[in-house]
């Protein structure tokens, strides 16, 4: 299993652009982790630098024993599987099967096992019965499922997946969940940037705000829903169950219906 660790890590973009401070955080193996924040906060920088494909300006990002300076991106990819936030920029084969098919073939993988893993990300995905299609016939919330799939069958230790929920109805939510599910039961560990803070309470404990190039926060969902400063700081919005229970003036933490409906009953009993 592999763990990742950023150490004081910033980054500027080639013309200048400072896009991250001094950021540290560490994530062991099977956990779960949401990035949040604004527009603009580092977000999607922090994720390619935990994946090799941009090597800090300062500070290190250790993936296990790797130092992402040493390696290419190539070879950090093979262990921190990235999904990108547009399945379009992903994309390159005109079947979802070799889609799939093409990350575990590539690594090398014997073809019985390339086989397997394709089989269970599509299966995972529920996107198995569109193997064959092209997956420029397939709507956008099924083409993000075959990106997903793809970096799934590479069965690397750590997964990023970029905006996840978008364009994702009512199943798509609950393959997602499930998939979180079994990951964790593989010891995987899944870093999500995500805007969706419903999906954020539901399946992450462990949430990392970010706001102007920085780490502001990196708590649990109840600390960081309830804490004022963060949330102006990074100008989140919380989900509205959080919203209500606060105009309620319910003690902070509630952030399920089940919550809610418990706290405005317990009142009522009063
Ligand atoms: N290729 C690039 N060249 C120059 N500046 C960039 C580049 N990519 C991002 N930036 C800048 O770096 C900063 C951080 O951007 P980043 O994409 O990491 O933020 P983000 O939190 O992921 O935002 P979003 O939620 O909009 O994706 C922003 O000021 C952005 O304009």
């Amino acid at each position: 299993m592999t763990e990742l660790h950023l150490t004081n890590v910033s980054f500027s973009y080639p013309d200048g652009t400072k896009a991250l401070e001094n950021l540290t955080l560490s994530v062991t193996s099977g956990e779960r982790v949401a990035i949040v924040g604004q527009n603009g906060a580092g977000k999607t920088t922090a994720v390619k630098l935990m994946n090799g494909l941009l090597k800090p300006t300062e500070g290190s990002v250790l993936v296990g024993d790797w130092d992402t300076k040493n390696h290419t991106t190539a070879q950090v990819s093979r262990k921190v599987g990235y999904v990108f936030q547009n399945p379009d920029d992903q994309i390159f084969h005109n079947d979802v099967e070799s889609e799939v098919r093409f990350g575990p073939k590539n690594m090398g993988f014997e073809p019985e096992r390339v086989n397997e893993l394709t089989d269970w990300a599509l299966k995972l995905c529920g996107i198995s019965e569109f193997a064959e299609e092209n997956p420029y016939n397939l709507p956008y919330s099924v083409r993000k499922f075959v990106t997903i799939a793809s970096v799934l069958a590479m069965d690397s230790d750590i997964i990023i997946l970029d905006e996840p929920t978008a364009g994702q109805d009512k199943i798509g939510l609950q393959v997602l969940g499930n998939l979180l599910q079994v990951l964790e039961e593989k010891q995987k560990s899944v870093i999500t940037i995500t805007h969706d803070m419903e999906f954020v309470t539901d399946y992450f404990t462990r949430i990392i705000v970010m706001a102007n190039r920085q780490l502001v926060a990196d708590e649990n969902a109840q600390k960081v829903f309830y804490n004022t400063e963060v949330l102006e700081k990074s100008m989140l919005k919380p989900p509205a169950v959080a919203q209500m229970a606060k105009l309620l003036d319910f003690s902070p933490g509630i952030l399920s219906k089940q919550q809610l409906i418990e706290a405005i009953l317990a009142q009522r009993s009063l």
